[in-house]
């Protein structure tokens, strides 16, 4: 039977292995799931939103034995491990909140008499996510799309197979019947397999902008909605006039935050020359100061890269980069996963590290004559996930929304996710948004009903 064998990455020590699913045990879990359907459907909202609150409960009562499961499975610094728990609750609590409102019928007058959209479910939703946030990825998917009475299969990424099966346990143990979300432990011939299934209505995934490709490409074929929620390039743009007192420390965890492995974090620094000395002075002394070490310390900030291969890739984008003319000031050391806090400057449009997104500790750093060249370097870029704008002229700031051509825009703060607001890109970032409103809508039949009485 074919394995997925969970390693530490920092220690390199096997932490446990997951049968993978084999062609009869999928077919179970569709049956399961099939038999759930109606029942899931028909129970009411509320009910579901109780389900959820409990879920929420759950993740408060467990964060720390969650937290170090994804510390261990793929190297995150054990209190962002816990904060991510604590914000997977926020979200849940969210959507038990607000999903009977957000799920309402809306009535729509027209020449009917009465004529209203009603949001119903689609059905089983298969989802692909990956291991850099591996309880956040999945709960801010599922909370809203099993509230709107969906079932929900999960496929993880390998290395966080622990992560997919206790998020599989933490919703029968909050009491979701059997079927209702359910981890699957398959490769990209089962996923193949899954998404042609008549059973499975729909696809979301979080991932690389190829595996994006290629699910849409499924999922085209079988006339499948998807939602793709891809990488980043996130340019962080930084005026003459930032503040950098008040806000140096958040641009340094919008690039540093989880090891740089986030679709959102800050990518390039587009930093205009009149404060780019100040700022590379100040800068520079935050990422040397930030802690490097045992991501199950409490005072680490930089822990392991999830794995040795992506510390490698890393490596690689900035010797390419540096081999073309940019300056290596900080950092660039690798030791295994390890990856230490890296700055380089003198970066150009042409080079690997301002191109493609890089998933790791390592800050672009690119200097503009004004505020005009910011902005065309800003969204000179494949990806559309997010901007952020740092300045003290919050009109110059309104005045430049439309030229930015992102899924978000943040000014005077790093781009983050937030269960009340739309998250999602443009372009290479993928399409679809997830949390708020616009992420509960996305997995719901969307029917006009029109009554003459
Ligand atoms: O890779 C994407 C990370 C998203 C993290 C967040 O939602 O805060």
């Amino acid at each position: 039977m074919k394995k997925n064998t969970s390693t530490n990455p920092y220690n390199g020590e096997s932490i446990n292995s997951y049968n993978r699913d084999t062609q009869e045990s999928l077919d179970i879990k569709l049956q399961s799931s099939l038999s759930v359907e109606n029942q899931w459907q028909e129970t009411s909202i509320k009910s579901r939103s109780k389900l959820l609150s409990k879920v929420s409960s759950l993740l408060v009562e467990r964060k720390e034995v969650y937290g170090k499961l994804i510390t261990q499975e793929m190297g995150k610094p054990i209190a962002q491990s816990i904060s991510e728990i604590e914000k997977c609750a926020w979200a849940c609590d969210f959507y038990a909140t607000n999903a009977e409102d957000l799920l309402a019928d809306e009535l729509i007058e027209t020449d009917a008499s009465e004529s209203f959209i009603s949001y119903d479910p689609l059905g089983c939703i298969l989802a692909v996510m990956p291991w850099n946030y591996p309880f956040w990825q999945v709960i801010r998917f599922a909370a809203p799309t099993l509230t709107a009475g969906n079932t929900v299969l999960l496929k993880h990424a390998a290395n966080v197979s622990g992560c997919s099966k206790a998020i599989e346990q933490l919703f029968l143990d909050a009491g979701y019947p059997e079927g209702c979300f359910q981890s699957i432990i398959a490769g990209h011939e089962e996923i193949e397999r899954l998404i042609a299934n008549d059973h499975v209505k729909a696809v979301t995934l979080t991932g690389s902008e190829k595996a994006g490709k290629s699910i849409a490409k499924l999922a085209g074929e079988h006339l499948k909605k998807s939602v793709l929620e891809l990488g980043g390039n996130n340019a962080c743009i930084i005026w003459e006039d930032a503040d950098l007192e008040t806000h140096l420390d958040t641009m340094v965890m919008a690039r540093m935050q989880n090891t740089g492995q986030s679709c959102i974090a800050a990518k390039r620094f587009i930093v205009c020359e009149d404060i780019y000395d100040t700022f590379m002075e100040q800068f520079i002394a935050k990422v040397k100061d930030l802690k490097s070490g045992d991501p199950m310390k409490d005072d680490t900030y930089i822990g392991v890269m999830a794995r040795e291969d992506l510390a490698e890739t890393l490596q690689q984008q900035i010797n390419d980069s540096i081999a073309m003319g940019a300056k290596n000031v900080l950092g660039n050391e690798r030791s295994g996963a390890y990856f230490s806090p890296t700055i380089i400057t003198e970066v150009t449009p042409d080079m690997p590290i301002f191109k493609e997104e890089t998933f790791g500790p390592v800050a672009a750093i690119i200097k503009a004559k004004d505020r005009a060249e910011t902005l065309a370097l800003a969204t000179d870029s494949r990806f559309g996930l997010g901007s952020m704008l740092f300045t003290q002229d919050i009109d110059a700031a309104y005045s430049v929304i439309s030229n930015i051509p992102d899924g978000a825009f943040f000014v005077n703060d790093m781009v983050k996710s937030d269960p009340r607001l739309p998250f999602g890109g443009t372009k290479a970032s993928g399409y679809g948004r997830e949390l708020s409103r616009e992420g509960i809508l996305e997995f719901v039949n969307k029917k006009t009903v029109y009554i003459n009485k």
